[in-house]
């Protein structure tokens, strides 16, 4: 098999000159086989608060520009193991949130179908649910690992099913989910109420709570995430916010307290090795970021998971 097609090298293009792609990786219509998509959702008509996750594609993909293509943290050169490349957007309708969730399995289902894993950007938390419903189609019931400050898990908002607060109930009430391997990672602050946390459970989570971390050694916390993980297919999804607000000021729902940008990349370099199937990074909203900070931060996200799939 030819080399993967990797990055346009800054050192002989400038990287404020190159591609607008994910990490200056090729599209899709560039190469002839692909292994890892990095595919945008720009979609964010499912947010309870400020809106502009819409923008967090692009956002993501501009503050990616300054990626490096070996990882010594983990001696893993990701694009050189895996042809990845950038599959653009998928264009979703923002005025219909169902019609939005149906377009967004369906191009997820186009991957699968190709045996191409996605690691998607958003768009807000709502997106996760057609993307957990494509990929438990082809591989059954999912361990999730659900990095956020929130449960997502709550049932309605002001009647409605589909929302970014929402999405691992729906997902759980349709079978998606191996409720013996399911956990959220970072998870603080106010609930509705104390029953949240209980029905949540019901669901199949368990919580590495973001006091957890600082209370326990790192090594402590991704040893108990891979045990409750299991060997079976493992779906990742990041919602920025689970970082604090002083390393992810770009959100829609920020909360204090939150995990620094280095526990969050060392947790998931903990997840090399276990069978992961997909991932998204989710709730970028650029409008509230400074500096490309939130920005930053997912690009380095996406990078480690891609490492993390290569693994
Ligand atoms: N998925 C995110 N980011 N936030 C959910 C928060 C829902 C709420 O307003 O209670
Ligand atoms: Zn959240
Ligand atoms: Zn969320």
């Amino acid at each position: 098999m030819d080399r993967p097609v990797g990055p346009v090298d800054a050192t002989r293009v400038p990287r404020f000159a190159g591609p607008a792609t994910f990490a200056r990786l090729p599209r899709r219509d560039q190469v002839d086989r692909a292994d890892i998509a990095v595919l945008g959702v720009p979609f964010d008509s499912g947010v309870s608060y400020r809106p502009g996750a819409r923008f967090g594609p692009a956002h993501i993909r501009a503050s990616s520009k300054l990626l490096r293509p070996y990882n010594p943290a983990v001696d893993v050169s990701p694009f050189d193991v895996q042809q990845v490349v950038d599959a653009g957007d998928v264009p979703v309708n923002p005025f219909d949130i169902e019609h939005a969730i149906d377009e967004i399995e369906s191009a997820a289902d186009m991957f699968g179908a190709e045996g191409i894993r996605l690691l998607t950007l958003g768009g807000d938390h709502t997106i996760a649910l057609p993307l957990l419903r494509s990929a438990a189609r082809r591989q059954g019931p999912l361990a999730v690992v659900h990095f956020d400050a929130h449960l997502d898990t709550w049932d309605t908002y002001f009647g409605a099913p589909y929302t970014h607060g929402t999405p691992f109930r729906r997902a759980a009430e349709e079978g998606l989910l191996d409720p013996a391997h399911c956990l959220h990672v970072g998870t603080r602050g106010p609930l509705y109420s104390s029953e949240d946390l209980g029905a949540d459970s019901v669901f199949g989570f368990q919580v590495i709570a973001a006091d957890d971390f600082g209370a326990s050694p790192l090594d402590a916390v991704v040893t108990r995430m891979c045990d409750r993980l299991g060997d079976g297919p493992v779906y990742v999804s990041v919602d920025i916010d689970v970082l604090d607000p002083a390393h992810a000021p770009g959100t829609g729902t920020p909360e204090a307290g939150g995990l620094s940008s280095r526990e969050l990349l060392s947790a998931l370099r903990g997840l090399a090795g276990l069978n992961l199937v997909g991932a998204d990074i989710v709730e970028v909203a650029p409008a509230y970021d400074h500096a490309e900070i939130t920005g930053i931060a997912a690009a380095h996200v996406a990078y480690e998971l891609l490492c993390a799939m290569a693994g």
